[in-house]
């Protein structure tokens, strides 16, 4: 397993009126090539903020990146200038938004946008990038590349709005996808196309994927390993597997029992109460209030992470606790 990206300790805040908002408190995970990568979590939690701290898109003020490092290539992306992350964004990593405008200009033809890409990204020589643009542009799974490549953004349906939006990205050839929700504002059939183009993609082409949603079912169909986040800090990581038949935290096990699953007969049950305000986040456990099995601990102390089996890790005092009593 080759390491792609690592974060280290990542720590964001924000400056608002009402105080500074603690949204990263110290988010540490590695990458691995070729491999889908999900984040979960509720809304608020900081997943989009990891996404834009690691692309150094976030918005600074009111933004600041307390500490950390981003780790590609051997070298720390937080220390890079604009000029020199303007040729990673769009090259060997590349992002995608649940809102395509973000990405895509309503007032050029697909094909300029792609060339464009290209010609910052590609050391083909110019004769081929016509042809490279349209490759692209198939591979994306659009019908009739020669077609799509003289439209305007606004004569493309949202699902091939999503698809050129993909073709953009596959043009600077990355090796690391970003997907922010990317099919959040799409119906369930072209949903599920989508998600089986980026299934493809990490096949043929080797692209790892950091796929953010907060649709746990999503996460379970695509990725191979999942991280849980809450209240700024990822709380539990592991295979899909580890997350969806063995979770440890009971914040894991909360949202897992808050959405249908296939076989299910007993009744949904959300988890009670609200995330924290992370302008004064709690002393201990962030989950401890909405938490059903907090103990005196939780209050008082962050918990630690303990590793389970293989890289199933979990950030509880219960996990904690029963790990400790089996050494
Ligand atoms: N521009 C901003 N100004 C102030 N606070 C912000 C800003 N952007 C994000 N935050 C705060 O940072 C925290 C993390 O936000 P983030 O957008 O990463 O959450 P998320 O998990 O992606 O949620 P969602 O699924 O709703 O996008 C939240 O508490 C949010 O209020």
């Amino acid at each position: 397993m080759t390491q792609l990206l690592s974060v280290k300790d990542l720590k964001v805040n924000f400056k608002t009126n009402l105080g500074e908002v603690q949204a990263l408190q110290g988010v540490s995970f590695d990458l691995v090539m070729g491999e889908v990568t999900a984040v979960v979590g509720e809304s608020g939690c900081g997943k989009s903020v990891t996404a834009l701290s690691i692309m150094k898109l976030l918005p600074t003020p009111p933004g600041c990146i307390v500490s950390g490092q981003v780790i590609f290539d051997g070298q720390d992306l937080l220390l890079k200038n604009e000029k020199e992350m303007r040729k990673i964004r769009g090259g060997s990593i590349a992002m995608i938004f649940q809102e395509t405008n973000t990405s895509l200009n309503p007032t050029l033809k697909v094909g300029t946008q792609i060339m464009e890409v290209l010609q910052n990204h590609s050391e083909l020589p110019a004769s081929e990038k016509k042809q490279r643009a349209l490759e692209v542009i198939s591979m994306a799974g659009l019908p009739d590349p020669e077609m799509v490549y003289k439209q305007y953004p606004h004569q493309l349906s949202g699902g091939m709005k999503q698809r050129a939006m993909i073709a953009m990205a596959l043009a600077g050839g990355p090796r690391l996808l970003i997907a922010d929700e990317p099919t959040t504002a799409l119906d369930v059939t072209i949903q599920a196309q989508i998600l089986e183009l980026l299934q493809e993609l990490k096949q043929n082409l080797g692209t790892s994927l950091l796929l953010i949603t907060h649709d746990l079912g999503i996460a379970a169909g695509i990725a191979s390993r999942v991280m849980v986040m809450y209240a700024g800090k990822i709380v539990e990581s592991g295979t899909a597997g580890d997350i969806f038949h063995d979770p440890g935290h009971p914040y894991t096990r909360g949202l897992l029992d808050s959405i249908p699953r296939p076989g299910q007969r007993q009744k949904l049950s959300p988890i009670p109460g609200r995330p924290p305000d992370l302008i004064n986040p709690p002393q201990g456990c962030a989950f401890w209030p909405r938490c059903g099995q907090a103990m005196l601990i939780c209050r008082e102390l962050p918990p630690q992470a303990t590793n389970l089996a293989g890289s199933h890790q979990v950030c509880c005092w219960l996990t904690h606790r029963y790990a400790f009593n089996n050494y």
